[in-house]
C-alpha cells in the first residue's frame, strides 16, 4: 500500500493520515467505447430480465425467445473470464474514487445492479435509484433484501467519510413503510461517529417525503493491505496508487 495521497485529492473534515481511505467520487476512467458497450448491454439485460418476468407473452413467444437466449447464454459462458477491472463496491476502494461499474448495486456494466446513482459530498452519500419489476417483494414493493444491499452500499460509501475505510460487521434496517416499485427513490448515509476501528453510519431511504427505511450500520476499519491481498488471491495485479485493476 503507498504511503503518499495521490495527488489532486483532498481529505474531508476531519480525516486524517492516509492508510485512510475516502471516497469522493468515480475514478476518472476513461470511458472508451469498450466500455460504454458494456454498459449498454448490460442496459439490454436488465430490459430482457424485466420483460422477462413481467410482460405478457404467450407460451410459444416464451419458448422462441428461451431458445434464442439460452443460445446466446451458452456462447457466452464459452468465453473466457476477462481482466477483472474495478471495485465491486465502494467500501473496497482503496483511494478517493473508484470504478465500479461492475458492482452489483451500483454497477452501470452489472446487469444485475438496479443501478444506483452515489452522488458524493464530504459529509453526506445520495443514492438516487429506481427500482424496476424485477425486484419486486411485497405487491409493487421493493423486496427487502434489495433494501438492505442499496444501505449496505450507501452506508459503506458514507463511513469512508471517517477516513478509514472497512468491512461492514453489522447492518439493521428499520422498515417503516413500504418502499415502491417504479418511482425514485432517495438513499442518503453519513458517517455518525468513529470509535478507534468502529465506524457508525446512519441512512434512511425517502420516498417524496415519507422515509420508508432507516438503516444503521457498523463498519470495522481494516488494514488495507488485506484488501491488497484478496485482490492478489483473485488474480489482479496490484500495483500504483489507485488499486485500479
Ligand atoms: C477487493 C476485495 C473485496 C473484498 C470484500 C470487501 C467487503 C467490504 C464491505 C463489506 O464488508 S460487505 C461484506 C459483509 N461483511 C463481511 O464480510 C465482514 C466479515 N467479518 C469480518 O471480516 C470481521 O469480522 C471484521 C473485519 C468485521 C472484524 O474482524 P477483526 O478481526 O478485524 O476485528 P475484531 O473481531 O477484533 O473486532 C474489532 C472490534 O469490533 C467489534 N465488533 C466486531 N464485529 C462486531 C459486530 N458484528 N457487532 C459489534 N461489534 C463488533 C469487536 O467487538 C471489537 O471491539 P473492541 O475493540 O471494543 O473489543
Amino acid at each position: 500500500m503507498p504511503d503518499e495521497r495521490p495527488p489532486g485529492r483532498t481529505a474531508p473534515p476531519g480525516a486524517s493520515g492516509w492508510a485512510a481511505p475516502f471516497i469522493t467520487g468515480e475514478a476518472d476512467v476513461e470511458l472508451t467505447p469498450h466500455r460504454l458497450e458494456k454498459r449498454r448491454l448490460a442496459a439490454a439485460v436488465r430490459r430482457i430480465v424485466d420483460a422477462a418476468i413481467s410482460m405478457d407473452l404467450s407460451a410459444d413467444e416464451v419458448t422462441s425467445l428461451a431458445d434464442r437466449l439460452d443460445a446466446m447464454a451458452s456462447e457466452l459462458s464459452d468465453r473466457p473470464a476477462a481482466a477483472y477491472e474495478g471495485f465491486a463496491e465502494a467500501a473496497t476502494s482503496p483511494w478517493a474514487d473508484g470504478f465500479f461499474d461492475r458492482s452489483p448495486v451500483l454497477g452501470e456494466a452489472n446487469a444485475l445492479a438496479p443501478p444506483i446513482r452515489l452522488e458524493f459530498s464530504p459529509d453526506r452519500i445520495v443514492g438516487r435509484v429506481v427500482f424496476g419489476a424485477a425486484y419486486e417483494g411485497p405487491p409493487s414493493c421493493v423486496h427487502g433484501g434489495w433494501i438492505a444491499a442499496a444501505f449496505d452500499e450507501v452506508l459503506g460509501a458514507a463511513q469512508s467519510i471517517s477516513g478509514a475505510g472497512g468491512m461492514t460487521a453489522y447492518l439493521k434496517v428499520d422498515y417503516r413503510a413500504p418502499t415502491p416499485l417504479h418511482e425514485e427513490l432517495v438513499f442518503e448515509g453519513e458517517l455518525a461517529r468513529r470509535e478507534g476501528r468502529k465506524i457508525f453510519t446512519t441512512g434512511r431511504v425517502r420516498h417524496g417525503d415519507l422515509v420508508t427505511a432507516e438503516a444503521e450500520a457498523l463498519f470495522i476499519s481494516i488494514d488495507f493491505s488485506r484488501f491488497a491481498e484478496m485482490r492478489r488471491a483473485r488474480g489482479d495485479e496490484v500495483e500504483g496508487t489507485t488499486g485500479d485493476a
